[in-house]
């Protein structure tokens, strides 16, 4: 193998799990090149062989809702912690939003962020460009110039785009250049002064509530100018009952809608507040059971066809001050595999496979990057994920720069155990991969 040359790679014994091909099956998948070759393709001698026995063999997770704070706020995350961390959460492409200082609204703050992901060499990285200039809800940003820099898609997230004009200009705009827009649904007039779910716990624990009305009025809004409009919508971090209704009414329809939800919004209730701990602290915030259930009933019927975690990093002067003054924001990429294997498939909610679809192809398709499939020719992007494995989630072990982790301490099932980005083995837990002895 010369210096610069990829290696080739055997991964033996493994389930391989490809939803892009209806792929699940114990076998051995080979990459040289930077490539996945053809199934019946098994080449003389492999310079890395990985014994993947026991582990999932699937294409490397695709994350489309992911804060990266650079530039403008290293001290949380940079673009090469937040995407090492990806890695170590099975990741290998990351969305990221544009909701840094300055913000990513025009082709050179788009190219910035592509080339430290370049420089990084950790997960793949691809901007989401702004909706508005300055992400300020008033003009259209550059859509077209965005795009040339390499943003996916757009979106205003950190605030949603409130004016339905704005709203109808960009999804009429961005069909243009086949991108969809992602939107932070809320009417904002009805969140102010809240830090967590309105209900019975902030009445009880007398803390400013957000109304899930918030939501799902503009979750309406929204499909309704998708509808009108013909452009893509994505719904990011769905958190009510309401809103999943919603998505599932206008699917039927035939409007060009999808959404994603994040693992604390089918694993954690309202109640957690209770504690004031400021990691519980997130928006949209964290809901009643009956939301919760609604959100995983979704996730099983198809309405929701996307896992992402909002991974949003604060450092922990900022996350620990009191409850109110605490910035909104978990970190999640490191806590998504195991708390979607406890919570999900342990649970008896979603198999395997159906997790991963949500995870790799599904999300593929949403931003149109050629990845989320283990196809020949494909970009040997592997996740290797240990089912089986039981741990305690440790804050402090964390990649992320930040720590401000709502999972602390929970006993889960399942973890990444081995990664590799376009061939190249770039994260491991260690003890199964072995470079063969150089037969000179
Ligand atoms: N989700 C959050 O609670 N916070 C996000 C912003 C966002 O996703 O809206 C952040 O940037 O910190
Ligand atoms: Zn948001
Ligand atoms: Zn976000």
């Amino acid at each position: 193998m010369g210096e610069h040359a990829l290696p080739t790679i055997q991964i033996t014994g493994g389930r391989i799990i490809d939803p892009a091909a209806d792929r699940d099956e114990v076998g051995d998948l080979w990459a040289r090149g930077g490539k996945i070759l053809p199934a019946g393709e098994t080449p003389e001698g492999a310079d890395v062989v990985i014994d993947a026995r026991g582990l999932i063999v699937c294409p490397g997770l695709i994350d489309v809702h992911v804060h990266l704070r650079e530039p403008g706020n290293e001290e949380d995350e940079t673009i090469a912690t937040g995407a090492a961390a990806a890695l170590a959460g099975g990741v290998t492409s990351v969305a990221c939003m544009p909701n840094t200082i300055p913000p990513i609204d025009s082709q050179a703050a788009a190219e910035f962020v592509v080339l430290q992901g370049r420089r990084a060499r950790q997960a793949n990285v691809y901007p989401v460009g702004a909706v508005s200039k300055g992400r300020k809800g008033e003009e259209l940003a550059t859509l077209g110039q965005l795009v040339a820099g390499g943003a996916v898609a757009f979106t205003d997230d950190g605030a949603p785009v409130a004016s339905a004009a704005l709203m109808r200009r960009a999804l009429e705009y961005s069909k243009m250049f086949d991108r969809v827009i992602m939107q932070h649904c809320q009417v904002p007039e009805l969140t102010v002064g809240g830090v967590m779910n309105e209900g019975f716990e902030s009445m009880r624990l007398g803390l400013g509530g957000m109304p899930a009305a918030a939501e799902d009025i503009m979750v309406a809004r929204d499909i309704r100018l998708a509808e009108i409009t013909g452009g893509r919508l994505h719904i990011q971090h769905i958190s009510t009952e309401r809103s999943v209704e919603l998505v599932r009414e206008g699917k039927r329809r035939g409007v060009k809608v999808t959404a994603e939800a994040c693992p604390h919004h089918f694993s954690m209730t309202d109640e957690r507040l209770r504690t004031f701990d400021s990691n519980y602290k997130m928006n949209p915030p964290l809901r009643t059971a009956q939301d919760v259930e609604a959100v995983i009933e979704g996730l099983k019927d198809g309405t929701i066809e996307i896992l992402a975690t909002d991974h949003a990093p604060h450092a922990p002067e900022k996350k620990m001050r009191e409850l109110d003054q605490a910035p909104f924001g978990i970190v999640g990429l490191e806590t998504l595999v195991p708390v979607t294997a406890t919570k999900l498939v342990e649970a008896g909610h979603l198999s395997w496979p159906e997790v991963i679809r949500k995870l790799t192809i599904n999300p593929a398709l949403l931003l149109g990057i050629p990845k989320g499939t283990l196809h020949a020719g494909a970009d040997a992007d592997i996740t290797l994920i240990d089912p089986s494995m039981k741990w305690t989630i440790d804050a402090a072990q964390l990649r992320s720069r930040s720590k401000n982790c709502p999972f602390h301490g929970w006993e889960v099932t399942a973890r990444a155990h081995t990664v590799l980005v376009g061939g190249e083995v770039r994260y491991t837990l260690g003890g199964i991969v072995r470079e063969a002895t150089a037969g000179v």
